[in-house]
Parts: structure tokens; C-alpha cells; sequence
């Protein structure tokens, strides 16, 4: 069978960062502060130093950005220089739950943003694996709002990342119902949570289009700790090999 590669998104944090993971073999680079919670958002300063050095380094790759969460775009009337090379943006959906209108003021948010930038941007609906203990909704109820508000994808990621991974909380079968929902109407679905070496065996046999890292790529799995060259290269390595096993089995 013939499937598309799969994708590896590393978080970096900071310009110090992103060669390491380009050069460990990463797809796909994503912003985020990992200080500032699951979906925490790098500072402007730091933004602007990711700014000029993709423009100066040229960097090819496709750039996402963590946003924070959406309820606390309720207090920010500051829009952060969002570099202009940022192709996918992404914002929490935790504290969400009992808030009628959150996909009301979703849309707010993103119209904000582009209204400021005066772009458009490919927008990633997130949801958390552990969505009970982040006040958030179901990952399925986060699926038929990223249908209804064209989004480009759907990221199922950890909101608490203190060791509990994807395959915790979501059973194999559960993951692979909403990937093939989502695969049939052509939105890609990235797959993150503290994911080791371990998980990626039974994470193929899910096909998903991306995996996404940022402790497995820090010395010791410390996800606060600097990205590692040779810790992207292993993950790569482990991922392009479980994943063709998979798909040519
Ligand atoms: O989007 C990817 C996340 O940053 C994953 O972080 P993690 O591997 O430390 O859970």
C-alpha cells in the first residue's frame, strides 16, 4: 500500500533550537514555550528572533505556532508579531467545557489574529487526550468543530505533561475512529503526548500524518531541558522504521 510518509513536528522554543531539530531530521518546526503549559506560547521578543533567522537561514520547513489557550484570549488585547513565515497557528482548548459559545469565540480569536496580521493562516484544532482533567470537550466534539470551521488539522495532544502519554488516556481503537473520521473528509490529524520509542509501534498501525515531540527529543525525555540533535535523529530513525514496517506489512 502507498501511504504518504509520516510527518516529525518538534517543539522548539527558541532560535538556539531549531537547528538541532532540523538537522535530527524534523519535517515540520513548531513554536512553544514548554514553561507556559501544553500550549504555551513563546514571548514576543523570542518571536522576533525566529523572525529574522528564518529569513536569514532560510529555513524551507513548514512553521507552527502554539498560541497559548483560548480562554486566555479573553484578556490579551495584544496581538504577538506573529513571523510572517508562520504557516499553521493552534490555541488550547482547555477550561473550555461548560462555556456555551467557546466555538463563537474560537472564530473571534482567529478573525483577531488575521484581521492583525492581515493573513491567513491554516489553523489546527487541538485536543487534549486528558480533556476531562483540562476542563475541556471530547476529542470527537473538537473533531466535528474543526470540520465546521476548516481547519487543516486536528492535533490530539496531553494537556498535563507529567509523564502521562497519548496511549494513557486514548485506547489504539478510539485514536484510529477519529483519524479515519478525520482522513475522510482530507484533515490531517497529528499525534503528540509525551510519545517515546516505545508507542510508535502501535502508533503506525493508526496512521496518523504527523508525530509530534518535545520531551523525546530532550536529553533524559526532559522536555524543558534543550532539543538534542542525536535525540531527534534516534526518533526519526525508530519512526521511519516502525512506520514502513507498518505500511509495507
Ligand atoms: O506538539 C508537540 C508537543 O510539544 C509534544 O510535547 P511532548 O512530547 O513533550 O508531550
Amino acid at each position: 500500500m502507498n501511504l504518504p510518509p509520516v510527518e516529525l513536528l518538534v517543539s522548539v522554543r527558541n532560535c538556539d533550537e531549531i537547528a538541532a531539530a532540523l538537522s535530527g531530521g524534523c519535517d515540520l518546526l513548531d513554536f512553544k514555550e514548554p514553561e507556559n503549559g501544553a500550549l504555551g506560547m513563546v514571548s514576543s521578543a523570542t518571536l522576533q528572533t525566529i523572525e529574522a533567522y528564518c529569513e536569514n537561514q532560510q529555513i524551507k520547513v513548514p512553521l507552527s505556532m502554539a498560541l497559548g489557550e483560548l480562554v486566555e484570549w479573553q484578556e490579551r488585547q495584544e496581538i504577538p508579531p506573529i513571523p510572517r513565515a508562520m504557516r499553521y497557528l493552534k490555541l488550547g482548548p482547555s477550561q473550555i467545557q461548560g462555556i456555551a459559545d467557546w466555538n463563537a469565540r474560537w472564530q473571534d480569536v482567529t478573525s483577531r489574529i488575521e484581521t492583525a496580521r492581515q493573513k491567513r493562516y491554516e489553523w489546527i484544532a487541538v485536543a487534549y487526550a486528558d480533556w476531562e482533567q483540562a476542563n475541556s470537550i471530547s476529542p470527537a466534539e473538537v473533531l466535528t468543530a474543526a470540520i465546521e470551521n476548516h481547519c487543516a488539522g486536528l492535533l490530539i495532544d496531553t494537556f498535563n505533561k507529567q509523564g502521562t502519554g497519548l496511549l494513557d488516556l486514548l485506547s489504539g481503537r478510539m485514536l484510529g475512529d477519529i483519524i479515519d473520521q478525520a482522513h475522510r473528509v482530507e484533515l490531517k490529524v497529528a499525534l503528540a503526548g509525551s510519545i517515546r520509542f516505545s508507542d510508535l509501534e502501535s502508533l503506525a498501525a493508526l496512521q496518523p500524518d504527523i508525530i509530534g515531540i518535545r520531551g523525546a527529543a530532550c536529553a533524559g525525555n526532559r522536555r524543558t531541558d534543550p532539543i538534542q540533535e542525536s535525540a531527534v535523529r534516534r526518533f526519526r530513525e525508530q519512526l521511519d522504521r516502525q512506520f514502513v514496517c507498518r505500511h509495507s506489512g
